[in-house]
C-alpha cells in the first residue's frame, strides 16, 4: 500500500458505445490541492465519481484513502466530502434542516447541535429558518462546503465548486480551501478557471477521457517547451495570418492583444523581425497556463478526429 490519497490505474468508463474515461492513471498526494482541468464533457465528473466509489469502472482499479474503489466504496464515502456542481443542497429545506439532514445521513451524534454550530461559524444563525433556495450563489456555496465538512472527511472532492459565484466569493472560497489543506485536508478540485488552476499544487489535464498532462503549473509550462510573445493591439486578420506561419504553435487572443506561442523560437525570429518592421509591437512574455491548455485541447481534438476518421 502506498501513501497516496488517490491512486488509480487504467480507469475506464463507457456509456453505450462511447468511452468517456479511457485508461486513466492518477495519483493525489496527502495534503495537496490537485486541480483537474479539461474541456466540457472530457470526463472529469465521471472520473471523480469512480474515485469516490459512486460509479463502478468498466476497467481499471485503484484505491482512495487506502480503500479499494470497487469493493470498499462504503468506507470511502464515509471519509470523503463531495461537493457537486449544483452544491447538493435541498432548496426547499431551511439552512438548519439541510445541515441536520446531512448530519443524520452520516449518523453523527447531536445532529441539531452540529447544524447550529456550523451555522454559527458561518455567521448564519439569524438566517437558520431561511430556505436554502433563497440564498445567493456565494452563500449557497459556503453552506454546501460546510455541509461537506460536517462529518470531518479526510478528502474533499470539489466538482466545479465556484461555477456561478462572484469573484469575491471565489477568492474567499479558495482562502478557505488553502486553510483546510494547511490543516491536513487533501483536495481534488475540477475547474475551468485558470486563476484557480494556478492556486493548485499539481494539475491534471484531461480531454476526450485521456489524461494528457500532469504536474505542477511550473512543470507543465516547462514541459510544453513553449516560448510566448505578446503582440499589443493586434487586429483579427493578423491572428489568422500568424496561425498559418511556420513555427507558430498557437495564437490566443487576450482582449486587444495576441499571445503567439512556438516550440521552435528559431523559426519565429524572422517572423518577429517582419512584424517589427511593419510597426507591430511585441514583447516576450511568460507562457500562461491558458496558452498551454488551449494547445493541448487543439492537439487532442486533432488526434481524436484522426482516430475516429
Ligand atoms: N450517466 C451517463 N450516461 C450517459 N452519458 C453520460 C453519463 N454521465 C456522463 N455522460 C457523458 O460522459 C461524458 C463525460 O461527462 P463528464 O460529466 O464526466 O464530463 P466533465 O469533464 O465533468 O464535463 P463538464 O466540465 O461539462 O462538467 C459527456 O459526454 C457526458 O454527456
Amino acid at each position: 500500500m502506498t501513501d497516496w490519497i488517490i491512486d488509480v490505474q487504467g480507469l475506464t468508463k463507457r456509456f453505450g458505445d462511447k468511452t468517456v474515461v479511457d485508461k486513466l492513471d492518477m495519483q493525489v498526494r496527502p495534503g495537496e490541492i490537485y486541480g483537474f482541468l479539461g474541456p466540457n464533457g472530457s470526463g472529469k465528473t465521471t472520473s471523480i465519481r469512480m474515485m469516490c466509489g459512486l460509479l463502478t469502472p468498466d476497467e481499471g482499479q485503484g484505491h482512495t484513502l487506502g480503500f479499494d474503489i470497487v469493493r470498499q466504496s462504503a468506507q470511502i464515502k464515509r471519509q470523503v466530502g463531495y461537493m457537486t456542481q449544483k452544491f447538493g443542497l435541498y432548496d426547499d429545506l431551511t439552512l438548519q434542516e439541510n445541515l441536520e439532514f446531512i448530519a443524520r445521513l452520516y449518523q453523527l451524534p447531536r445532529p441539531k447541535a452540529l447544524a447550529l454550530e456550523t451555522l454559527a461559524r458561518l455567521g448564519l444563525t439569524g438566517r437558520r429558518h431561511q430556505l436554502a433556495g433563497s440564498l445567493s450563489g456565494g452563500w449557497k456555496q459556503r453552506l454546501a462546503l460546510s455541509a461537506c465538512l460536517i462529518h470531518q472527511p479526510r478528502l474533499l472532492l470539489l466538482d466545479e465548486p465556484t461555477a456561478g459565484v462572484d469573484p469575491k466569493a471565489r477568492r474567499e472560497f479558495w482562502e478557505e480551501i488553502g486553510q483546510l489543506t494547511h490543516e491536513g485536508m487533501t483536495v481534488l478540485v475540477s475547474t475551468h478557471y485558470m486563476d484557480e488552476a494556478e492556486r493548485c499544487h499539481r494539475l491534471g489535464y484531461i480531454a476526450y477521457g485521456h489524461l494528457l498532462a500532469c504536474g505542477t503549473p511550473d512543470e507543465l509550462i516547462r514541459q510544453s517547451g513553449f516560448s510566448t510573445w505578446r503582440l499589443a493591439q493586434a487586429p483579427a486578420e493578423l491572428a489568422r495570418w500568424l496561425e498559418s506561419q511556420p513555427g507558430v504553435a498557437l495564437v490566443t487572443r487576450f482582449g486587444n492583444a495576441l499571445h503567439l506561442s512556438s516550440r521552435q523560437p528559431e523559426q519565429i525570429a524572422p517572423l518577429l523581425a517582419q512584424l517589427q518592421a511593419q510597426g507591430q509591437a511585441w514583447q516576450p512574455v511568460a507562457t500562461a497556463l491558458e496558452d498551454l491548455f488551449i494547445a493541448l485541447m487543439n492537439q487532442a481534438r486533432d488526434n481524436f478526429s484522426e482516430e475516429s476518421a
